[in-house]
């Protein structure tokens, strides 16, 4: 253990309401919407095929004329109720919603900058639009942030020069002033996703970056913050010098997800999921493998199974509408949620060994347990291994509580429950009712003693 001034000031989960409320919400949405929705992956009649809303980024694309969309930024399919039914309907319990992503431009009138939707034929405050829409959709809301800043004149990769540092402690200046506006504007956002904050400028800032969470901490109580926002002052990120977790819940699964619950150290986290390989901003072509409603309903199971929310990414288009591709899979991962949504809200990782037919997961505080069956084996028999003391009381299908399982102890405190042959196109939910033994280990082998 090394003395830190700057590290994380809390060993453990957070215990209070409204982290334990975040813990709970299992499935999320994002939505990357931006000038970068206008070229949609595309410049001059090409097709580029990297992440669409880092087009500002790549060779050949001339910056000045990017940075000039504003003035043609007027979204006239935008309707942030839609959004919310199509995240409803999908069954997300968060949305995090882009205000300023790399390209430096504010979906908010920022008093800070000139570069925001208010200089823009739309004129209008997007996020308002966003936050209030999906508050009254009952979806919390959490806003995504980017620090590094390519229209900033101020903003820098690293601190080489005086002249950096000094132009740099207006940019510092310039963020706090943005934050604090986020957070004055939109008091009913639940949480704060950084992004953009690997360059050593930024990692450089251990103090002023602890300090200014700590403000916001103190401005919002319970506001909830990742890991991803501050470096500790040995540039040490997501994890100090000590090797303890930064922020409130672990922000590094953009694009993947832990293999074993040994992987996420007994913290919160979450993953941010895009449905091509990556792409965040709306790409007119999508290329590659595209994620079908199956894959995105096993990635939520998976995510809750081993404590985590899932968080699937939507790219509105330029008109602010949302592509049908989107709709389809918020449909169909939505009538999927309709029918199993008790094994996914407010679940966690329910302490059975892993099997191969898909995950379990457990009520919150209850000895509820949930199996998301992905995968029937041949033999139609699927194995439990449940953690010693346990009882099964009762196991059936969640979707028809009628049909009742007899679990078939097979050793001790394990079991095979014996599907009936079934057209197999949609995964399902066992329910098991569990007790911890009183005496004993739970298993009839107590008593055939070896
Ligand atoms: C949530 C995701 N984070 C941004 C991002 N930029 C990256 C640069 C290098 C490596 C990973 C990145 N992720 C993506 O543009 C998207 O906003």
């Amino acid at each position: 253990q090394i003395t830190l001034l700057h590290g994380s000031h809390r060993v453990g989960k957070r215990s209070d309401a409204a982290m334990e409320k975040w813990r709970g919400y299992g499935l999320g949405q994002f939505i990357h919407w931006g000038l970068y929705a206008i070229p949609g992956g595309a410049w001059n009649g090409k097709q580029y095929n990297g992440a669409a809303e880092w087009i500002r980024s790549w060779n050949g694309i001339p910056k000045s004329t990017y940075d000039s969309l504003n003035y043609s930024f007027n979204p006239t399919a935008f309707d942030a109720k839609a959004w919310a039914k199509t995240a409803r309907q999908m069954g997300a319990k968060y949305v995090t919603f882009t205000t300023k992503h790399h390209d430096g431009f504010c979906l908010w009138p920022s008093k800070y900058t000139k570069y925001t939707v208010k200089n823009s034929p739309y004129k209008k405050d997007i996020v308002k639009a966003v936050v209030d829409a999906y508050d009254q959709e009952g979806i919390d809301v959490i806003l995504y942030f980017s620090v590094m800043d390519w229209n900033h004149p101020d903003w820098r990769y690293d601190l080489k020069t005086k002249e950096d540092s000094i132009a740099f402690e207006r940019f510092k200046k310039f963020t706090r002033n943005q934050l604090i506006e986020l957070l004055t504007n939109y008091p009913t956002v639940k949480g704060l996703w950084f992004d953009g904050t690997w360059d050593k400028s930024w990692v450089k800032q251990a103090a002023f970056a602890d300090e200014l969470e700590t403000e916001m901490r103190k401005l919002r109580p319970g506001l909830i913050i990742g890991s991803r926002f501050r470096a500790d002052e040995n540039g040490k990120r997501h994890f100090d010098s000590n090797g303890v977790l930064m922020g409130d819940y672990e922000q590094g699964w953009e694009r993947k997800i832990p293999a074993k619950i040994e992987d996420v150290h007994g913290n919160d986290w979450d993953c941010v999921m895009t449905v091509p390989e990556n792409q965040w901003g709306y790409n007119a072509a999508w290329n590659g493998h595209i994620k079908t409603g199956n894959e995105l309903i096993e990635m939520t199971a998976r995510c809750v199974s081993m404590g985590g929310n899932f968080v699937l990414n939507f790219g509105p288009k330029g008109d602010g509408s949302i592509r049908q591709e989107e709709i389809k899979l918020a449909t169909e991962i939505g009538d999927w949620m309709k029918i199993n949504q008790e094994a996914i809200y407010n679940c966690e990782y329910a302490g059975y060994e892993k099997q191969d037919w898909g995950y379990f997961t457990k009520k919150s505080g209850t000895d509820k347990i949930y199996m998301v069956v992905f995968n029937v084996p041949v033999s139609a028999a699927l194995r439990i291994k449940t953690p010693p003391k346990t009882i099964i009381k009762k196991a059936y299908l969640l979707a028809d509580t009628q049909e009742v399982f007899s679990p078939e102890e097979i050793s001790g405190d394990e079991y095979f429950l014996h599907l009936k042959k079934r057209e197999q196109s949609k995964p399902f939910v066992i329910v098991l009712e569990t007790a911890k033994a009183e005496k004993g280990n739970g298993t009839k082998y107590e008593k055939a003693k070896i």
